[in-house]
């Protein structure tokens, strides 16, 4: 869902900065093209079959195909996304790495996906020793590269933080004067099971008991209907049917409105390699609570509460702070906005300088 804002999100400026010196191409699914003002900038689209959109085809056909390709091509340089190492690739290789799921077992639901993971495990393995450049988009994400390759030797490499897009930061702006809906959390993301919403419902009638009169909205996709259904569920059984918003995937205009208009946002996850909305949230100023075990609290760390996960009695607590206190509230949002000043794009893309001096091995 985040591939597409991260990986474009970087190369706008980037090629912005080395077109038409140099030159760009990218290598793409044929129903994702770049962005049109990325090719009007002189980038070159090369597509590919969208038969390997499958992660295993995809794999098979890199390892086969792709180091042809950039022989024909005469390419000095390549820039993988998929935070692995592409073999016998014939030129150095700068590594995007941006997913931490294979090294987070609880993400895995069946013997397919624990398969996947194995294997990316190798090739993310390569990627951290040999690779010519690593850029994590989170030090987190590093360290759980560097927790799986103890004792190797670690190749180069930079955290790249993805940025903020323009319109975000605009919405921002123009939202800046609504006014915030009393005792309200706020939840956006691809609500997969390993995020959290069972400990936000928790949370929400923990502090429902304590007289609190909390709402809870969830924002984002569905990707596992059995999750879905268990949290209609375990909102039936609490009866917490008036606190509790189930939105699905809303609009732009709309996700930017419910960054505006909630008190604080929430993310109880056991994984994130970054938060992209969590960081969103900051721009519009709303402070956010989420664990310590994934990279929001390094992201956001100025700007919220971060705890345990799967403790609803601890997230409860965080949510009253935030939701009750309001010299505390005005000081996070501040950090907030702050913080998220800082991701801009041409501020994030720094690091990805260092690809160029792969090409001349300087
Ligand atoms: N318009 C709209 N956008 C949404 C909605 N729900 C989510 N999004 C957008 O979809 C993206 C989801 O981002 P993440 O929650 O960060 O995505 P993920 O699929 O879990 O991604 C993983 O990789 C990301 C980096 O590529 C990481 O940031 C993340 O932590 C995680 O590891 C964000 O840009 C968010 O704004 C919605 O209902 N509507
Ligand atoms: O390399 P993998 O594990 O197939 O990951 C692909 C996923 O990674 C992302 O590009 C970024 O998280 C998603 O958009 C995409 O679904």
């Amino acid at each position: 869902m985040s591939g597409n804002h991260v990986v474009y999100g970087f190369l706008r400026p980037y090629s912005e900065s080395i077109l038409p010196e140099h030159e760009l191409e990218i290598l793409h699914y044929e129903s994702n093209p770049p962005p049109d003002d990325i090719l009007q900038q002189g980038a070159v689209s090369v597509p590919l079959s969208d038969h390997y959109r499958n992660w295993a085809k995809r794999t098979l056909w890199e390892t086969t195909k792709f180091p042809s390709l950039v022989r024909e091509r005469k390419s000095d340089v390549v820039l993988t996304v998929s935070g692995a190492l592409i073999p016998r690739c014939p030129v150095p290789q700068a590594v995007l790495c941006q997913n931490p799921w294979c090294y987070r077992p609880i993400v895995h639901r069946n013997w397919k996906e624990r398969l996947k993971a194995r294997l990316q495990r190798v090739g993310y393995s390569k990627a951290f020793q040999h690779a010519g450049l690593m850029l994590y988009i989170s030090d987190h994400l590093r360290s759980l590269y560097a927790a799986d390759n103890q004792g190797r030797k670690e190749c180069p490499h930079e955290i790249a933080y993805v940025g903020l897009n323009e319109d975000t930061f605009e919405a921002a702006r123009e939202h800046a004067d609504l006014s915030r809906d009393p005792y309200s959390i706020l939840s956006v993301s691809a609500m997969a099971a390993w995020k959290g919403a069972h400990t936000l419902v928790d949370a929400v009638a923990i502090l429902r008991k304590r007289d609190i009169p909390a709402t809870l909205r969830l924002v984002g996709p569905w990707p596992d209907s059995d999750y879905e259904q268990r949290i209609r569920n375990q909102v039936n059984s609490l009866k917490l049917a008036d606190a509790v918003e189930i939105l699905g995937r809303v609009s732009d205009e709309e996700l930017h409105r419910q960054y505006a208009i909630n008190q604080v946002y929430a993310l109880p996850s056991h994984c994130e390699s970054y938060g992209i909305p969590a960081a969103e949230a900051m721009a519009f100023g709303t402070p956010i609570v989420s664990t310590n075990c994934c990279a929001i609290a390094e992201i956001c760390q100025p700007a919220g509460l971060f705890g345990p996960v799967e403790d609803p009695q601890w997230t409860a607590d965080a949510l009253q702070e935030l939701l009750t206190n309001q010299t505390n509230w005005q000081t996070l949002s501040e950090a907030a906005k702050t913080r998220a000043a800082t991701l801009t794009w041409q501020e994030c893309v720094k690091p990805f300088s260092k690809i160029e001096r792969l090409a001349t091995g300087s």
